[in-house]
């Protein structure tokens, strides 16, 4: 697996990012008798080119965080800063332009559209923008390549296996170089040498990329390429 080193989908963007920030968010789901603390005053800050882990058993609040941080669920109090941009100080419409523009995704159903190949996958949040170019192209081959999918890359999700799409999923978030990754389980379909290779994937991108990236994992087998490890236990945070 080599590292890819082109950064088509970063041109213009600069490094003067500062990352995710999350202060004192608390998330409540539901109300009254069913209400459930989902995120009790969580404290967080993942700097540019960190690569932080969030382990923690089931319902303890990983997958709030991830939809929080990254702006898809509103918190009921606390802060969350993108990069210069705080997300809980925008609407709907302002969020959803910051999530696209700052944000990506690992989700752990790779949430790949039906009709696109793996490779244009990687390629058409590049054709939408109009910055569909040679280095792009150059980008999404390493990428696809460094997953280890050239010989798929013209396969369609449904032609795919579970790890397989998984893997495309991942070469697709770092297609355009977020400045802040949100990773929700990307070895869950992985046997353990894939699962390892891609969490260096992750790991070498996040430092070459200055992403900050925030991975929850089960797989405690991969947190060693964490730059942090962090345990998530009844909605509140802890350093592992
Ligand atoms: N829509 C909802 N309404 C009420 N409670 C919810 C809702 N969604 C999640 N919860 C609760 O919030 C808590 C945190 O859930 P969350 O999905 O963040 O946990 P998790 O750590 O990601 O779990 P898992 O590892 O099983 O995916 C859990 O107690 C869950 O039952």
């Amino acid at each position: 697996m080599t590292t890819p080193t082109t950064t088509a989908g970063r041109e213009g963007t600069g490094r003067e990012q500062s990352g995710l920030r999350l202060t004192g968010v608390t998330l409540v789901l539901g109300d009254g008798d069913t209400a459930v603390t989902a995120l009790d005053g969580v404290d967080l800050t993942v700097r540019p080119g960190e690569f932080v882990a969030v382990v923690g058993p089931s319902g303890s609040g990983k997958s709030s965080l991830l939809a929080v941080a990254g702006g898809l669920q509103r918190p009921t109090s606390g802060t969350v800063h993108v990069d210069d941009t705080e997300l809980t100080a925008l609407n709907d419409r302002g969020r959803t332009a910051a999530r696209r523009r700052h944000i990506g995704y690992v989700f752990q159903q790779s949430n790949l559209l039906a009709s696109l190949t793996v490779r244009e996958q990687l390629l058409l949040p590049l054709h939408i923008d109009g910055r569909l170019d040679d280095a792009a192209r150059k980008r999404a081959d390493e990428l696809i390549a460094a997953v280890d999918l050239t010989h798929r890359a013209g396969a369609r999700p449904h032609q795919l296996s579970g790890g397989e799409r998984q893997r495309a999923g991942l070469a697709r978030a770092l297609m355009t170089s977020p400045s802040v990754l949100l990773v929700d389980e990307p070895t869950s379909a992985l046997d353990r040498a894939r699962a390892a290779e891609a969490v260096r994937l992750l790991a070498e991108q996040t430092h070459a990329q200055s992403t900050a990236t925030v991975m929850v994992t089960h797989d405690t087998a991969t947190l060693d390429a964490a730059d942090r490890v962090h345990e998530m236990m009844d909605g509140r945070l802890t350093r592992a």
